[in-house]
């Protein structure tokens, strides 16, 4: 288990480049699997989860050419189904969350998909109800295998167009219902779809591939089926969780950032969400610039209420920057209400940074109020554990701020999503060290 070790309290001042998206990253690599045609993919980051997944596409007979920094070729011309029930594969895709949405285009185009349950952050219940529920309404045959910590099947001969009202706009599930109707027989209409940018891009790279999906970035698909699908050439946007917590991080640690290069467009209410927590940034066309602030005040609510900040689907604010929204609170003026409703088990790292001299009080496991210390007192760096990837880039971004050093242990937790986050953070006047 590897660790940061953190000398706080530095400024830091300059640049930084946001990686390609992780969570569209996971969909674009499991799309490569719904043509024999080579698929070249740039912007890749260069993080744990991808890399296993692009391993894992590897092992299935995938070929993978590196043909730059952060670009790839694939070609899925010669996949090994076999390795399907293989020890390996059930060790290896159980590894990460997105390894589930190789489900989908296999039983596109094999007729059949297998997947241990997937791993990912342990943030609470994350059930696959949705997926499965899809595949069935296109005609898949479903499988559980509670054995060896529990194995899916789904096959299918001949996947048919349906209606489907999803019972939740599930981001990964989606995906997956996606791949698999874009070579069904027929009209597939998917409603309650997830429309975050990573499901935008992914429409749009399988309509380049020769799919026909209309509705896209709205919470209603429409997929005509077509009988298969081409090559082509996709680039991964920039990470917009990443740039939210370089957005924090300057915040919270004084500095003067530029964010470069973030397609503010597709970063939806993300900007605005830190806006009215003070945090003063200028866009200088497409960079985000954020001036060192001593200061900043969390608005009210325009009665006068208190502030809350909740997560949404898609265009509302993502739950995947909600730690980091409440990191960034310790240190205003003010106070706010952190409403995590989608995941149960998310806020509990708050008990880490009360020990640091937050002042925060847990109301329940999905909310959490913040009374900003305004600069008051700093934290104070102490020994923690990172315990999802959000919540390890929070409490990075505390100890960054804090009084003296930080241990923070785990941080392969932090790798799976972020790309050389000290290196990157060092050059522009961080002190971290990877002990
Ligand atoms: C690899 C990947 O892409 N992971 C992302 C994906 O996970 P993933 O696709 O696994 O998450 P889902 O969208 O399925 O659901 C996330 C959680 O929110 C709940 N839920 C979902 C939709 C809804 O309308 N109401 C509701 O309560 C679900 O029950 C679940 O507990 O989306 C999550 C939600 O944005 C993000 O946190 C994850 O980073
Ligand atoms: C929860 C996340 O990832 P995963 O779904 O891969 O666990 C995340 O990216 O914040």
């Amino acid at each position: 288990m590897a660790s940061f070790k953190i000398t706080g309290g530095r400024r830091l001042q300059g640049e930084l480049i946001p990686q390609g998206a992780k969570n569209e990253a996971l969909q674009i690599l499991c799309a490569v699997l719904l043509t024999s045609e080579p698929v070249t993919i740039h912007n890749i980051p260069n993080i744990r989860d991808v890399n296993q997944l692009i391993d894992l596409l590897g092992d299935l007979g995938v070929w993978v050419t590196k043909i730059g920094e952060s670009s790839y070729r694939f070609q899925a011309s010669d996949v090994n189904l076999d390795y399907l029930e293989t020890p390996t594969f059930k060790r290896k895709a159980g590894a990460l969350r997105g390894s589930v949405m190789l489900l989908g285009p296999m039983l596109a185009r094999f007729k059949k998909g297998r997947i241990p349950r997937p791993g990912g952050d342990k943030i609470g219940r994350r059930r696959l109800d949705t997926h499965f529920l899809g595949f069935e309404k296109l005609g898949a045959q479903f499988h559980y295998d509670t054995n060896d910590g529990g194995f899916y099947r789904v096959d299918a001969q001949n996947l048919k167009g349906a209606y489907m009202l999803l019972d939740e706009a599930s981001v990964t599930g989606t995906a997956n219902v996606l791949m698999a109707a874009v070579m069904a027989e027929g009209t597939t209409t998917i409603y309650n779809a997830a429309c975050e940018p990573y499901l935008q891009q992914l429409s749009k790279m399988l309509n380049a591939m020769g799919a026909k999906i209309s509705g896209v970035g709205s919470n209603l698909l429409v997929i005509e089926g077509v009988s298969e699908l081409h090559g082509t050439e996709h680039t991964m946007l920039p990470d917009m969780i990443e740039i939210g917590s370089f957005i924090g991080m300057a915040a919270m640690t004084q500095s003067e950032v530029t964010i470069k290069n973030c397609q503010i467009p597709q970063l939806g209410i993300i900007p605005d969400v830190f806006k009215r927590l003070g945090i003063q940034m200028e866009f200088r066309g497409d960079d985000i610039f954020i001036p060192a602030q001593d200061r900043y005040e969390i608005e009210t609510f325009l009665d006068g209420g208190m502030m809350t900040v909740a997560d949404a689907p898609w265009p509302g604010f993502t739950p995947d920057l909600l730690s980091i929204v409440l990191v960034t609170t310790v240190q205003a003026s003010g106070t706010v209400l952190i409403h995590q409703k989608m995941f149960e088990s998310r806020l509990f790292f708050v008990d880490k940074l009360i020990e640091m001299g937050a002042q925060i009080i847990l109301c329940d496991p999905h909310r959490a109020t913040v009374v900003g210390l305004n600069r008051r007192m700093p934290l104070k760096g102490i020994r923690m554990s990172s315990p999802d990837i959000r919540a390890g880039v929070a409490l990075l971004i505390a100890a960054l701020s804090a009084d003296g050093v930080s241990i923070i242990d785990n941080i392969e937790q932090i790798d799976r999503g972020y790309q050389n986050i000290d290196t990157r953070l060092n050059a522009i006047g961080a002190e971290i060290t990877r002990v």
